[in-house]
């Protein structure tokens, strides 16, 4: 095929190495988390459950291209940073899509891998900054793009400097209505013939629903895949997109014990940690361990937040009971829905409360006395 002359096939296929994960070497990288970032607990849960299945990699959108300009467009900077904490909270990489020259800029910062969308495929200026950027770019195949122009696009970022590119097919559009899009599986046998770069497989996308993710994601792997990028969110019926295609965290962890002996049949290897991992009382106390860190750690975040609300209320109205009482209905309905003994939020949260307006009460004072002092010494 003319014109690829980086992408082109070499002697020797590429691997892409980034912070201690490979992709395109011998292991089968699995990439999961939700469509959409849409809160931290959300993003500490997914990253929960990629973890426990061997996954590597964290994935959310937060600036999203979505058909429809009224669907959710995403949460931006703050979106970026529920992907990131939960992410290394849980040791494990991520990545998140740039939809233009602002937002690549931005996630270029923060994520370890950066997505071109299939609907970004073909801009040739996203493309050529991608080139510009020192991080791994995920190239998706554009919805009806063919492989030669998958490729050309692949060698756009490859020839502005960035030699690290991973293709993704996610299903292209057809006349079959059954599915989303239709999973080109032979694509990846040609993009593995034709470049050296690695290819990874998307089911989620290409199938639109989550009762065929499972023979899918084998499926791609069984015909040569170096990675699968697989959506799955706590909660898909509460999910703000992709809710029908997204895994369940347990269909998720099911799946990603299943893939090890396919892997094993076409020599390649995936581990997945939670088979191979015994739970221990050693394991499961530093589990805890590492949860109680979290809960102090966002307790202090929220603490920081609350000082800040005091000075923005009057010192006689800074128990607030009408507030107090709408935080507690939400939090035990969320409480009950994550199956939480009820007396749980009931207890902890007048503490928290109660810790909270005294803490207030006392900055409010100390800024009276400070401004009292200011107006004598004048
Ligand atoms: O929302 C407020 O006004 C706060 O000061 C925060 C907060 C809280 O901890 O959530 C603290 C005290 C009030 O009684 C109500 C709520």
């Amino acid at each position: 095929m003319k014109d690829l002359k980086l992408a082109g096939l070499k002697a020797e296929r590429s691997a892409i190495e980034v912070n201690g994960v490979t992709i395109g070497g011998k292991e089968i990288i699995l990439i999961g988390g939700p469509c959409a970032v849409e809160s931290g607990i959300q993003m500490r849960e997914s990253a929960e459950t990629v973890k426990k299945a061997g996954g590597k990699i964290l994935r959310g959108g937060v600036f999203k291209p979505r058909t429809s300009p009224y669907s959710f467009q995403g949460l931006g900077r703050e979106g970026l940073n529920y992907l990131v904490q939960a992410a290394r909270e849980k040791d494990l990489l991520c990545v998140t899509e740039a939809i233009d020259v602002a937002s690549l800029e931005l996630v270029a910062e923060q994520v370890d891998i950066i997505q071109i969308g299939a609907r970004n495929m073909q801009n040739f200026e996203l493309l050529k900054m991608a080139g510009k950027i020192n991080k791994p770019i995920i190239l998706k195949r554009g919805l009806s793009a063919t492989i030669e122009e998958w490729l050309l696009a692949a060698e756009y970022i490859l020839s502005a400097g960035n030699p690290r590119v991973i293709l993704c097919e996610r299903g292209i559009r057809t006349y079959e209505p059954s599915t989303r899009n239709t999973l080109d599986l032979s694509a990846v046998g040609v993009a593995k013939e034709l470049s050296h770069l690695p290819v990874i497989v998307d089911p989620s996308h290409a199938a639109g629903r989550r009762d065929l993710i499972s023979s899918l994601s084998k499926a791609a792997i069984a015909s040569g895949a170096d990675g699968l990028l697989i959506e799955m969110h706590p909660n898909p019926a509460e999910a703000v997109s992709d809710g029908p295609q997204s895994l369940h965290p347990e269909q998720f962890v099911q799946l990603a014990g299943e893939l090890g002996v396919v892997a094993e049949a076409v020599n390649r290897v995936f581990t997945c940690s939670q088979k191979n991992e015994e739970e221990t009382l050693e394991s499961l106390r530093n589990e805890i361990d590492d949860i109680d860190q979290t809960i102090i750690e966002r307790l202090a975040a929220r603490m920081q937040i609350v000082s800040k609300v005091a000075d923005k209320k009057r010192l006689d109205r800074v128990k607030d009971n009408t507030r107090e009482k709408e935080v507690m209905q939400r939090l035990t309905s969320l409480g009950d829905e994550l199956k939480l003994p009820s007396e749980l939020v009931k207890k902890i949260y007048p503490i928290i409360f109660e810790v909270a307006v005294q803490s207030q009460i006392k900055r409010k004072l100390v800024r009276e006395e400070e401004m009292d002092r200011s107006l004598v010494s004048r």
